[in-house]
């Protein structure tokens, strides 16, 4: 479907968990997403970005209806999700349409991939409900048409096979075929190479950017890596958006955001991400002044990451800086939102503010970005 409207709108999104992690133990509240707002639109690519646990999975899942948000709203074309699932009668658009619109490539095609079903079966079924229309000559010559787009040739051997029959890679395409032959808008893939062999992919990569132009898909991609969402946005003209305990803390064009990344935890992923050309300095010592990342039943006060930034000053511990698009004079070629009030006015209190005195500061750029920097 194709509108003047966004694909989806999300407008200040939260998602709480409440757990009861043992028989005794009080109910605990896990802040994964708070406050979010993001656009995505026609044939649009975003790369959530982020340390373990800062909320990706959960916001991309939102995103595409799999997530209730505990406040705020999702709107695919300007309709609420939720309120299409609930009041099916009263929605402009009927949530079926909005399901298959949003489709999602998970991080482990085998568990999405039903074991006793053979490829052309698994890959049958999308065009069966969407396209009931058609003959099954039609359907098999379409899906073989994919298979070998995707390089699983001779196709009529690879639609035989069952799931434990294919490699890797292999079940990963056939996961993205059948994602695409649903005809979606958005194609939510969550770490869809990270499970891939190193040599493998880049090869994945560029097959999604390939059938993204082609079928002008739009995809959120979730990496905790910044080489591979730099890699995913670059060529498209996407964003990348940085989460920091459940807040997107910086977003913006790729190049930009990775020339002149404005947040301190931007600049720590960065740092983090040995081999990105667009690295301007080369400082040994992390720019961080403590590696544990902090609870999000409990996330510090004022701005989530004062407890770890090397700028944070006695403020940053009381009030909590809103995404703003940067009024700076030395900003004024990249002028993308970011959540720190260093992107703020001369006579934001920040700037009379005192430092906050160093923490105990360790290093190392595994711990950063959750074990797999150098992957
Ligand atoms: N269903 C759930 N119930 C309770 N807590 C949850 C649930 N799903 C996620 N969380 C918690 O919410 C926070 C965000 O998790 P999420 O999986 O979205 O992060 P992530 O950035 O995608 O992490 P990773 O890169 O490790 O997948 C974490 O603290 C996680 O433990």
């Amino acid at each position: 479907m194709s509108s003047d409207r966004p694909v989806i709108s999300m407008e200040d999104v939260e998602v709480h968990f409440t757990n009861k992690s043992g028989f005794f133990s009080d109910e605990q509240t896990v802040q994964a997403v708070n406050g979010v707002d993001l656009e995505i639109g026609e044939n649009d690519v975003v790369a959530l970005v982020g340390e373990s646990g800062c909320g990706k999975t959960t916001l991309g899942k939102t995103a595409i209806g799999l997530q209730r948000p505990t406040s705020g709203s999702v709107k695919y074309r300007g309709q609420d999700i939720w309120e299409a699932r609930e009041n099916s009668s009263d929605a402009e658009i009927p949530f079926g349409d909005i399901r298959r619109a949003l489709q999602i490539i998970h991080q482990d095609p085998g568990s999405s991939l039903n074991p006793n079903r053979r490829v052309l079966n698994t890959l049958e079924r999308p065009l069966k409900t969407w396209h009931p229309e058609m003959s099954t000559d039609d359907r098999e010559a379409r899906i073989h048409g994919m298979l070998e787009r995707v390089g699983m040739k001779p196709a009529e051997d690879y639609s035989g096979r069952y799931p434990h029959q294919l490699s890797g890679g292999e079940k990963q395409r056939v996961a993205l075929i059948r994602a695409l032959l649903m005809n979606p808008d958005l194609i939510l893939a969550d770490e869809a190479v990270s499970a891939l062999d190193v040599s493998l992919r880049v090869d994945m990569m560029d097959l999604m950017l390939e059938l993204q132009e082609q079928f002008n898909t739009s995809f959120l991609f979730i990496s905790h890596n910044l080489s591979n969402a730099r890699y995913l946005t670059k060529k498209t003209g996407g964003r990348i958006g940085i989460m920091y305990l459940g807040q997107m803390v910086e977003i913006g064009p790729t190049e930009e955001v990775l020339k002149n990344p404005k947040h301190p935890y931007s600049k720590v992923l960065q740092w983090a991400t040995p081999d990105l050309e667009a690295r301007t300095d080369d400082i040994s010592e992390p720019p961080i002044r403590e590696i544990d990342i902090p609870d999000p039943v409990d996330p510090p006060s004022g701005c989530r990451f004062h407890t770890r930034c090397p700028e944070a000053r006695e403020v940053c511990a009381q009030q909590e800086p809103t995404l703003e698009e940067s009024t700076r004079q030395r900003d004024a070629d990249a002028t993308h939102p970011a959540a720190c009030f260093r992107v703020y006015d001369d006579d934001h209190p920040y700037w009379e503010s005192e430092p906050i005195e160093d923490l105990e500061s360790t290093d190392g750029r595994s711990s950063i970005t959750g074990g797999e920097a150098d992957d």
